[in-house]
């Protein structure tokens, strides 16, 4: 991480499928930031996935690795997909991206949810329940099932074979990501609710028990609420603007984020922003990302939605870079060029023009000069 003057250093690693398109188009964003509002930054490029593993057989080669561990911030596109049956398991595992979330211990997920007002048309909900939704749902990301131990495949006796897994959590880390959620709710509308499946997990008991805790000793202030997570995933659809702040543990977290997607209009609008401790010097490792993966079924096509990458940038301004105005206006730009009718395929009305990913960033980049020569004005 940086150590002087306030020059942030940017590891941007595109990754696989369609991640190296998205996140083409969200550094030149990050550039035209660089160039006309004067964000101290680096931009260091790095490879990840089957492309280095054929040179160096490693799919997080060291050059990678040394990127991302001086990195103040890490802009990350995506991992996996089909053409990466190549690389062996082992291979894999050993540069995942679980791996890093877990190295840097970026606990504290946020995936922000806001609906587009002119996106109502193409959205898959009913507009009339789109307008102002706006949460966030904060994700635990290095524990829960993901990682708990004992984990496995066997054969049994009888020549069966059993795959099992440990859901687990501890007070601890219930409580870190649980104190992220009652402090963002703070800044927002001050609410806060928690998903579990408590009337069936002891994971989700204790979860539930330290969340009502937490709450009572330090965030009373705060409205908290209880939803079990099959009724929550019903709710996101059925009514999302009843949530401000929703946390969650690892796996629920990744299956209600897409789930809530919808009511952005596709998964290629969301943004997400991974966050570790504090340090003493008041710095915390950072990696942003879109939420969505590889996606195989259209890479390599130039039709991705590079928005969710272009958003996660905005949470790279607003959360590393501690530029509210900045990320305020690259949220202004992407609404500005969706207004003027820019649609990439998973976002077009019926009869609508398809953009595609290079262009898509082209309207961005050109809404950003609009909308920052209206305000120097
Ligand atoms: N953070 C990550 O790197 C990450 C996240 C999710 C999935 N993955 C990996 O990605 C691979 C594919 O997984 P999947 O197909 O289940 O999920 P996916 O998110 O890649 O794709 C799901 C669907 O959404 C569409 N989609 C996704 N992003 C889009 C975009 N920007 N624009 C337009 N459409 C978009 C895809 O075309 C696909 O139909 C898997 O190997 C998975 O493990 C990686
Ligand atoms: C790629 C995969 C391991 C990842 C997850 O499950 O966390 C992804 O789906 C996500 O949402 O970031
Ligand atoms: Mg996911």
């Amino acid at each position: 991480m940086s150590t002087q003057s306030n020059m942030i250093k940017v590891a941007v690693v595109g990754g696989e499928g369609i991640g190296p398109e998205v996140t083409t188009q969200s550094r030149r964003v990050l550039e035209w930031f660089a160039a006309n509002r004067g964000v101290p930054m680096t931009l260091r490029d790095a490879e990840y996935g089957l492309i280095p593993y054929l040179k160096t057989g490693k799919v997080l080669p060291e050059d990678t690795a040394e990127a991302m561990d001086e990195a103040d911030a890490i802009l990350w596109g995506a991992t996996g997909g089909p053409e990466t049956t190549e690389v062996p398991a082992a291979a894999r595992k050993a540069g995942s991206l679980l791996g890093l979330r877990s190295k840097y211990d970026l606990y504290a997920n946020l995936r922000p949810i806001a609906a587009s007002p002119s996106l109502s048309a193409s959205a898959p909900l009913k507009a009339e329940v789109l307008d102002g939704v706006d949460f966030v749902i904060i994700r635990e990301l290095t524990s829960g099932i993901y990682f708990g131990e004992p984990r496995g495949i066997e054969t049994l006796h009888d020549g069966q074979r059993r795959g099992f897994n440990t859901e687990q959590y501890t007070t601890n880390q219930i409580r870190r990501v649980a104190r992220a959620a009652f402090e963002l709710a703070r800044t927002r509308r001050g609410k806060v609710c928690s998903v579990d499946k408590a009337n069936v997990l002891e994971t989700s008991v204790v979860w539930r028990e330290e969340m009502i805790a937490l709450h009572k000793e330090e965030f009373s202030d705060v409205e908290l609420t209880h939803l079990y997570v099959d009724n929550a995933a019903m709710q996101i659809v059925r009514e999302p603007r009843q949530f401000d702040v929703m946390v969650t543990g690892n796996i629920f977290g990744d299956i209600l984020s897409d789930c809530a997607a919808m009511a952005s209009g596709s998964l290629g609008m969301l943004p997400s922003a991974s966050l570790g401790p504090v340090d003493r010097y008041g710095r915390r490792k950072a990696l942003y990302e879109p939420v969505h993966g590889s996606a195989p079924d259209i890479a390599g096509k130039g039709i991705a939605n590079p928005l969710g990458s272009i958003l996660s940038v905005a949470m790279l301004l607003r959360l590393t870079l501690n530029r509210p105005e900045d990320a305020d206006l690259l949220e202004q730009a992407v609404q500005t060029a969706l207004a003027s009718g820019a649609r990439t395929a998973d976002i077009a009305e019926a009869g609508a023009k398809k953009l595609s990913t290079v262009e898509m960033g082209d309207a961005v980049l050109r809404a950003l000069d609009k909308v920052s020569a209206k305000e120097n004005a």
